[in-house]
């Protein structure tokens, strides 16, 4: 156990004490699931995307999630608004590109948001976070066609440049802050099989954004405590229909003290981060 298992275990005591409520705008496919997931774990979620309506609706939030997953001009224009008026208050913003490489609009609006949104946290497969340095990366949609060691090479650099905390997810995940590099291990083969298990942990990674002021920290522990729930849900059941509810009702029962001796984060070397196959420099 080290002090990132520790702080994920403090972390999630404190989201069971306080509720916090996140505001998501968010993807029509991942709405439903989201909200339960977020309601699991012991946060209060709430979804609102009108353009008059968001800044009245993040000024009582804990975090704001902004999701690019089904976009269209009005939903661009929310997430702006709602963002600046979360920078204005303190309020952490975490990104989810979703799908960005695969289309202008999506790679655009994702550097935008970053830009004019006072994002704090962006979590992406690794080939949205490649993207996010690379034009024209060869994502076709919403999954990943790199290796999280592809990502992870570029991720500290691009963290520093862009004063951002960057996640990366996948069979392994990696958080970074250009200072500090954890590698969390832990889910299931299955939680790429159920849509939208990626939104979740952008998700869930602003419940635990609520209560750590250090996104770096509150990201670790949010995909610790993710990949954990995984892991028991895919104790529970061999299939995606069932591994789904599987992973909501593990969301719900895990406790802090299970996440304290039994999540995997590993603090990596300055000079080293973690690939599948070992160690990489970068
Ligand atoms: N093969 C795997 N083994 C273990 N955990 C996995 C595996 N693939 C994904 N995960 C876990 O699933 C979650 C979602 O990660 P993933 O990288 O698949 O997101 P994503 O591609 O953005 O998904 P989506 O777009 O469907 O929301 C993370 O918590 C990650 O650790
Ligand atoms: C499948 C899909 N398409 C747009 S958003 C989304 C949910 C997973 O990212
Ligand atoms: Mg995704």
């Amino acid at each position: 156990m080290n002090d990132l298992a520790l702080k994920a275990a403090e972390n999630l005591s404190r989201i069971r004490e306080s509720n916090p409520l996140v505001h998501n705008i968010t993807n029509y496919v991942v709405m439903n699931y989201t909200a339960n997931a977020l309601l699991s774990l012991g946060a209060s979620p709430v979804m609102a995307h009108a353009e008059n309506e968001v800044e009245e609706m993040v000024s009582f939030a804990g975090a704001l999630v902004l999701n690019i997953g089904t976009l269209s001009d009005p939903w661009i224009r929310a997430m702006i608004t709602a963002g600046a008026r979360a920078r204005a208050m303190g309020t952490p913003v975490i990104l989810d590109p979703v799908g960005s490489g695969a289309t202008t609009l999506r790679t655009r609006t994702a550097t935008r948001i970053i830009r004019e949104a006072g994002v704090t946290l962006i979590r992406g497969n690794a080939s949205e976070i490649l993207s996010l340095q690379q034009e024209g990366s060869g994502t076709r949609g919403v999954d990943a066609v790199d290796t999280v060691a592809d990502a992870a090479n570029m991720a500290s650099d691009l963290a520093t440049e862009l004063g951002v905390t960057i996640a990366i997810t996948g069979p392994e995940d990696i958080v970074t802050d250009g200072t500090r590099t954890a590698r969390i291990l832990g889910g299931h083969p299955l939680m790429a099989k159920v849509t939208g298990t990626g939104c979740t942990a952008t998700a869930i990674a602003g419940a635990f954004a609520a209560v750590d002021p250090d996104p770096f920290t509150a990201a670790c522990s949010a995909l610790a405590f993710f990949g954990l729930a995984g892991q028991r849900a895919g104790e529970q059941a061999s299939a995606p229909g069932s591994f789904m509810i599987a992973l909501l009702d593990a969301l719900y029962t895990l406790t802090p003290e299970e996440l304290k001796s039994e999540c995997h984060i590993d603090v990596l070397p300055p000079a080293e981060t973690a690939g599948e196959t070992g160690k990489l420099s970068r």
